[in-house]
This record gives structure tokens, C-alpha cells and sequence, in this order.
């Protein structure tokens, strides 16, 4: 197989490895003051931070002129008032970076015991992520800790890593540390790490760098599905997506199934697995605009596994805008036979709804 984004591929991989495995080491050891509130009153802990300055670093090292669209800044860990979580995130990112070389990592990828960066530069390096994004050239994307939410409950959380090239993305990389390896085997092993690249199919390998080099990969296609074989896939967090309209949806759709509810990414790499059949994300009015770090590789996965990715209204999600989607309304993703009826299904909801609204006054 001839790749276009081979060392691209191979470096963010084990980007995302060495960011899952310090992720994986500081949820046991996480304290209460470890975890801020931002301004949108949404939390993010030392692991976000400092997977983020890693994931920064190794991608700086081989590619110094592309930038970065990441979710943190450092803002709140600069200052004499942070100096102990500003230390804690300094440890906890040398860590990640200074251990061995695994299989497959490369001496001039900078990584290993000799290694180590200053405060400062690690500080810089979760700053390099603060790209405006845009329409044109290469940038990476990167969620260092999708759903922290998830991550602090020991659910499901996911560090998403994407590539794009004028606005499309090419390669998607996301590390699902808490996710079973066999979907039929919920209680079984856990930890996965899923790769896409355009025109090169969707993966699922082993989290382990070892087992990888062993040869464990899957290639993952999205299966047809019955409608009373569906179940959505949906945030559990009901601030992130309108859960009682996803209801009426099903219902439409003919799901006799229940929900599937977990954080982050994640819902997308169980969907392109054979899981649920449909990813569905729909506003709750706020007027909040998805960021492209929540869509970025989980969109690319989903292509390449066969399924489509667009909005709620079935227009495609726009990279281009900045960090955010702009006007893109809610997100689709399913199969391609089942996308077309959600679709349907969301349009029919919808006048449903206002219907329902209009007899209500
Ligand atoms: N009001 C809102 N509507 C939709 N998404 C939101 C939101 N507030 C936060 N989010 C995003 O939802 C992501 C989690 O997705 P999910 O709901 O699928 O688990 C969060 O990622 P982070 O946890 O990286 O901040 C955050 O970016
Ligand atoms: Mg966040
Ligand atoms: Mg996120
Ligand atoms: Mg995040």
C-alpha cells in the first residue's frame, strides 16, 4: 500500500500513543485541584494540558512549519498562582516524553530519556496550538482530552489528532484509552487507537506499540443494518446535544433500541466498528458552534469506513471557517443507507416539532 501521509501517519500515531498513555497514568492519580473551569464553564485537567504540550512537541519536531489548531491554551497555568499545576503538567508531559523508544519511533522524532523540556518550552508548545485555522495549506487539529467530562468519570474519552490539507481532512488519528478492544467483549481488554487516510480505508490498532508491530490491525467497514437493529449513538452530556429530539428521531427511524450514550470521538469509532448504526448530535439552541478538534478525525474515520458525515440539514461540515464549524448545524453520521433516512427522519422531526410548538400557544 503506497501512502500519501505515511510519516505524517506514523508520527501521529505515536503522538497519540504516548498522549493516551499519559492520559491512561494520570486518571489514577488525579487530585480535586488538578482540574480547572474555564470560561465556558467547561472543565480541563493537567492531563489535557500536558497531552497537549506532548502531542505539540512531537508533531513540531518532524513538521516546524505546520500549524496547529488545538483545543488548550496556557494561559492558566502561566503565572506565580499556578506554579504547582504548571510543575504537575511539566512532570507529567517530560514523562510521556522522555520514555523509551517504542517499536517504530524514530531517534530524529526527539523523543526518549534524553529528552526533556523546560517549563517554558512546554508552556510554548500548548501555545503553538493556538492556530486561527482557515480555508488554505496544512494544519493539524488536535483534542488533546475529548470529553473530559468522560475522562473525569472514568467513562470513555478520546485524544483526536487530524491532518488537513486546504480544508479537507487527509488523515485522522484517534486514541481511545478506556474503549473494550472487541465490542463483543465489553468487559475484556481495553484501549484502541483508530487511523484513517484518505482514499486508504479506517483501522483499528492495537493502543500497545508492540502488538501493533505484531500485526493486529482491522480494517473496519460500516455494515447495512435493519432498522430495528439501530440504536443511536449520543452524547451523555444533555448540554452537548438535544437528547429528547434524538428521541423523536428514533422513532421516526423505527429504533426499538435503546440509546447508546457515551463522551467524546469515541461514538464515532464504535460507529464505523458496526456499532449502534448512527451517530447523531443535534443543537440544544444555544447557539454554540462545534469545534472542527470534536469532528476533525472522527469525519475522515467515518468516510473511509464508508459511511457519510454531514450536518443535520445533510450539508457537508465545513474545516475552512476557522476553529470552529460555523453555521453547521448538529452532526450525521451513519452508513450511507441509513444517512439518507436520518436525514429524512431529523426533517420530518423538525416539522414535527413545530407543529407541536405551534399547537401549544
Ligand atoms: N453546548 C455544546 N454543544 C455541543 N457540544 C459541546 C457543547 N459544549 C461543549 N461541547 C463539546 O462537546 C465535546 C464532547 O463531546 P460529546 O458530547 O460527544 O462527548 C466537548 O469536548 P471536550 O471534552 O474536548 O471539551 C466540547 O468541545
Ligand atoms: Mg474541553
Ligand atoms: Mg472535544
Ligand atoms: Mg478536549
Amino acid at each position: 500500500m503506497s501512502l500519501t501521509y505515511s510519516t505524517e501517519r506514523q508520527v501521529a500515531i505515536a503522538a497519540v500513543r504516548r498522549a493516551c498513555a499519559l492520559t491512561s497514568s494520570v486518571f489514577n492519580k488525579l487530585v480535586r485541584n488538578e482540574t480547572l473551569t474555564k470560561d465556558d464553564k467547561s472543565p480541563v485537567t493537567v492531563g489535557d494540558f500536558s497531552a497537549q504540550a506532548v502531542v505539540n512537541i512531537i508533531l513540531g519536531r518532524t513538521f516546524p512549519k505546520d500549524p496547529i489548531v488545538g483545543e488548550e491554551d496556557s494561559a492558566d497555568l502561566r503565572g506565580d498562582s499556578s506554579a504547582s499545576l504548571r510543575e504537575r503538567v511539566v512532570e507529567l508531559a517530560n514523562e510521556a516524553l522522555t520514555a523509551p523508544l517504542q517499536t517504530g519511533e524514530k531517534e530524529q522524532w526527539g523523543l526518549g530519556p534524553s529528552n526533556a523540556r523546560t517549563a517554558e518550552e512546554l508552556m510554548d508548545a500548548v501555545d503553538r496550538g493556538n492556530y486561527p485555522g482557515g480555508r488554505t495549506g496544512r494544519m493539524w487539529t488536535l483534542d488533546p482530552i475529548d470529553g473530559t467530562k468522560g475522562f473525569l468519570r472514568g467513562e470513555q474519552y478520546a485524544v483526536c489528532l487530524a491532518l488537513l490539507v486546504d480544508a479537507r481532512v487527509q488523515l485522522g488519528v484517534i486514541g481511545c484509552p478506556n474503549l473494550p478492544v472487541d465490542p463483543a467483549n465489553p468487559s475484556g481488554a481495553r484501549g484502541c487507537i483508530f487511523v484513517a487516510e484518505r482514499g486508504h480505508g479506517a483501522y483499528q490498532i492495537p493502543v500497545s506499540a508492540s502488538e501493533a508491530a505484531a500485526g493486529a490491525e482491522r480494517r473496519l467497514v460500516i455494515p447495512s443494518f435493519a432498522p430495528d437493529q439501530l440504536s443511536l449513538l449520543e452524547s451523555v452530556e444533555k448540554a452537548h446535544s438535544k437528547l429528547s429530539f434524538n428521541e423523536r428521531v428514533a422513532h421516526l427511524l423505527g429504533v426499538t433500541r435503546p440509546p447508546t450514550r457515551m463522551d467524546s470521538q469515541a461514538k464515532y469509532c464504535a460507529l464505523v466498528r458496526g456499532e449502534g448504526g448512527v451517530y447523531l448530535r443535534m443543537p440544544t439552541g444555544t447557539g454554540y458552534k462545534e469545534k472542527i478538534w470534536d469532528h476533525a478525525p472522527g469525519s475522515v474515520l467515518v468516510e473511509e469506513a464508508g459511511g457519510v458525515i454531514t450536518d443535520s440539514r445533510g450539508e457537508p461540515l465545513d474545516f475552512g471557517l476557522g476553529r470552529t464549524l460555523g453555521e453547521n448545524y448538529g452532526v450525521v453520521a451513519a452508513g450511507r443507507d441509513v444517512h439518507s433516512r436520518v436525514i429524512e427522519a431529523v426533517k420530518r422531526a423538525k416539522e414535527e416539532e413545530a407543529k407541536g410548538d405551534a399547537q401549544g400557544q
